[in-house]
C-alpha cells in the first residue's frame, strides 16, 4: 500500500513492529512464551499463547457460513457468550485473560476481533510455528452470538457438522485441531471429568497438556500420537466419551496425522494456511484489508507542531530488513509549498525485530540533536513530502514521495490551567488558501459495548485570516487534562483527514494569568 493510510499504518506496526524500539505490547506478553500473567510467580503449566489461540478459535466457532452470521467479531467478550449460552466450553478465565491483555492494542484503526487474531498469528511466530498471513478491518459485533463452539463429549459426526457450519471440511477440522492443541493442555479445574488433580510441583495449574511442548507450536503432537506415546487427555484420557481428538485425529485414518508426523514442513504450511482461513472468518458483508506485509520504507509518528514563527516537524521512519551500521548516510529531503527542496541528516534512533526476529529494522530520527526530535520548518513554505536517500539510494514509494498534510496542526499557543478544574483552549492552525470548510477535535471513546467512537467537537474559524496559519480555537471548560485529541477536518469537497498526532491540554503550556 501508499503510505500514509492511517488504518493500514496501524495495522502494519501492530503486526511488525514487534520488540526493540518503537516495539508494540503483543510481544512483551509472550516473552518467554510460557508467560502466563494470572498464576502469579510460582504459577506454572499454563500460558498466554495457549489462551489466546483457543480464545481465538471459539470467537470463530459462532460462525454460520450458511446465514454468514458470527465468526471473528470479538463477540466473545460478551459475558453471555463466554457462561450462559456455552455452559462447559468457554468456562475458565484464559477469555479474560486475553480479553484482558489483547484489547490492550484496540484502537480506532485496530477492532477488538483484529487484536484477537493478531495476538495468536504473533505468538505463534514467535514460539516455534509459521508466518501466518494477517488481514484486518475485522467489525466487532454489538452482542453476543449464538453457541456454536464443540464440547469434547459429542461425536464424530456432531463434530464434522459443527466445522461445516463455520465453514470447515473434514479435513480442516483434523488440521485446525491439530494445529490448535500443539499449545496448551485441558486444565483439571474446569474439566474434573477429563483431568484428575495432578499435584505436581512443576505443573501447579494441574493442566494435562495436549504434547509434551505445550509452548512451542510444532509437530510434536502428531509425532506422539502417531507414535503411540501421547498423554493429550483428549486421545488417552480415563473417560473415553471426552476422546474427541482421538475420535477427529482417526477419522480419516490418521492420513492426515502421519503427514504432520513425519514432516514438521507439512505441519506448519498446513497450519499457516487454515489458521489464516479461520482469523478470516468474519461476518457476511465485513470486508478485509489485503494481507498486511511490511512497508520498505515506512515514516513513523509524524507530527507538525506551529510553534511561534517556525513549523517543527517530528518524526522517524523504519527501514525494513536493515541492520544496524554507524557509516550509513541517511538522508530526508521535502518539498514545500513554494517549490524548494531541503535536506536533512537522519541519526539512528534504535533497531526492531519481528517474527522470531526473522526480520530486523533500522529506525531514524528526524533530528536528535535537538531536546525533542524535529526539524524546524519556516511555516510559509510549510512541507508538502518527503523523500530519503540511503547511502544514495532513493526511497520515495516509486517516485510519489510520502505525502505530508500540513493544513491543518496543533498550535504551540495553546495552554491550559495548573489546578482543577482544568480549563484552557487549544489553538488549531489552518493554512490560509487551504479549503478546509470544517475543524473539529476528535476524542476516542467507547460506546456500551466497548466499540470504539469518535466524538467530534465542532471548532469555530477565526474572525479574520492571517498568513500563513489562521488560528482557529476552542475553549475547553471542566476539561479532563489527560484526555487525547486529534484534529479532524474536512474539505470542501467533502474528504475528511485526521492529524496523528494526538495531544492532551496537560502537554501545552500553562495559561497567562
Ligand atoms: C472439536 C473441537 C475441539 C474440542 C472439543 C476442543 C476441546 C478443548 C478443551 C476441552 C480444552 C481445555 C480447555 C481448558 O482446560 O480450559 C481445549 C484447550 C485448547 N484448545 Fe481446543 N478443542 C477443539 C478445537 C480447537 C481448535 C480448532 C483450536 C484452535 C485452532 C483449539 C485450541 C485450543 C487451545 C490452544 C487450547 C489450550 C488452552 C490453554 O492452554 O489455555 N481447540 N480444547
Amino acid at each position: 500500500y501508499i503510505w500514509p493510510s492511517p488504518q493500514l499504518d496501524a495495522l502494519e506496526a501492530a503486526r511488525f513492529d514487534q520488540t526493540g524500539h518503537n516495539a508494540g505490547r503483543i510481544a512483551g506478553f509472550i516473552q518467554p512464551c510460557d508467560t502466563f500473567f494470572l498464576g502469579g510467580l510460582d504459577s506454572t503449566g499454563r500460558s498466554n499463547v495457549g489462551d489466546w489461540l483457543r480464545t481465538a478459535y471459539h470467537d470463530v466457532a459462532t460462525h454460520n457460513i450458511t446465514d454468514g452470521t458470527g465468526g471473528m467479531d470479538a463477540s466473545i467478550r460478551f459475558a453471555d457468550e463466554q457462561k450462559l449460552f456455552h455452559t462447559i466450553q468457554n468456562v475458565g478465565d484464559g477469555i479474560p485473560n486475553t480479553i484482558g491483555l489483547l484489547f490492550t492494542v484496540t484502537g480506532r484503526y485496530i477492532s477488538m476481533a483484529d487484536s484477537l487474531a493478531l495476538g495468536p498469528i504473533i505468538a505463534i511466530e514467535n514460539c516455534g510455528g509459521p508466518e501466518i498471513a494477517f488481514r484486518g478491518g475485522r467489525v466487532d459485533a454489538a452482542e453476543a452470538n449464538p453457541p456454536g463452539v464443540p464440547q469434547p463429549d459429542q461425536g464424530l459426526n456432531a463434530h464434522i457438522a459443527a466445522f461445516a457450519r463455520q465453514g470447515f471440511t473434514q479435513t480442516d477440522m483434523i488440521s485446525l485441531v491439530a494445529c490448535g492443541h500443539t499449545f496448551g493442555g485441558v486444565q483439571h479445574e474446569y474439566f474434573p471429568d477429563i483431568v484428575p488433580e495432578l499435584n505436581d510441583t512443576t505443573d501447579t495449574e494441574s493442566v494435562a497438556h495436549f504434547d509434551s511442548t505445550f509452548v512451542t507450536f510444532d509437530n510434536k503432537l502428531a509425532m506422539e500420537y502417531i507414535a503411540d506415546t501421547t498423554k493429550d487427555p483428549l486421545v488417552v484420557g480415563f473417560n473415553l466419551t471426552t476422546n474427541s481428538d482421538r475420535r477427529i485425529f482417526s477419522s480419516d485414518g490418521n492420513i492426515t496425522m502421519r503427514s504432520f508426523a513425519e514432516s514438521s514442513e507439512k505441519f506448519k504450511s498446513t497450519c499457516a494456511r487454515i489458521l489464516a482461513l479461520m482469523f478470516d472468518t468474519v461476518p457476511k458483508g465485513v470486508e478485509l484489508t489485503d494481507i498486511i506485509t511490511p512497508l520498505p520504507v515506512k515514516p513513523h509518528n509524524i507530527q507538525l507542531m506551529l510553534d511561534g514563527d517556525t513549523l517543527k516537524l517530528f518524526g522517524e521512519v523504519r527501514f525494513w530488513n536493515m541492520t544496524e551500521d554507524r557509516a550509513r548516510d541517511v538522508l530526508l529531503i521535502w518539498e514545500d509549498h513554494l517549490g524548494s527542496t531541503h535536506h536533512a541528516t537522519l541519526s539512528f534512533a534504535g533497531l526492531s525485530t519481528a517474527v522470531a526476529e526473522r526480520y530486523t529494522a533500522a529506525w531514524y530520527a528526524f533530528n536528535q540533536t535537538a531536546e525533542i526530535d524535529f526539524q524546524a520548518l519556516n511555516p510559509a513554505a510549510g512541507i508538502t513530502r518527503m523523500r530519503f536517500i540511503v547511502d544514495g539510494r532513493v526511497e520515495d514509494q516509486g517516485g510519489l514521495g510520502f505525502s505530508v498534510q500540513d493544513s491543518v496542526v496543533f498550535s504551540n499557543s495553546s495552554c491550559a490551567t495548573s489546578q482543577n478544574p482544568y480549563t484552557g483552549h487549544l489553538d488549531i492552525g489552518v493554512r490560509t488558501g487551504m479549503p478546509v470548510a470544517r475543524v473539529y477535535l476528535e476524542q476516542q471513546v467507547n460506546d456500551d459495548v466497548q466499540r470504539v467512537v469518535i466524538v467530534e467537537t465542532e471548532v469555530e474559524p477565526p474572525m479574520t485570516t492571517s498568513h500563513p496559519y489562521s488560528i482557529w480555537s476552542i475553549d475547553l471548560r471542566d476539561a479532563n487534562k489527560f484526555v487525547l485529541y486529534t484534529i479532524g477536518f474536512e474539505l470542501k469537497d467533502g474528504t475528511k483527514f485526521s492529524t496523528n498526532d494526538a495531544h492532551r491540554l496537560f502537554d501545552f503550556p500553562l495559561c497567562a494569568i
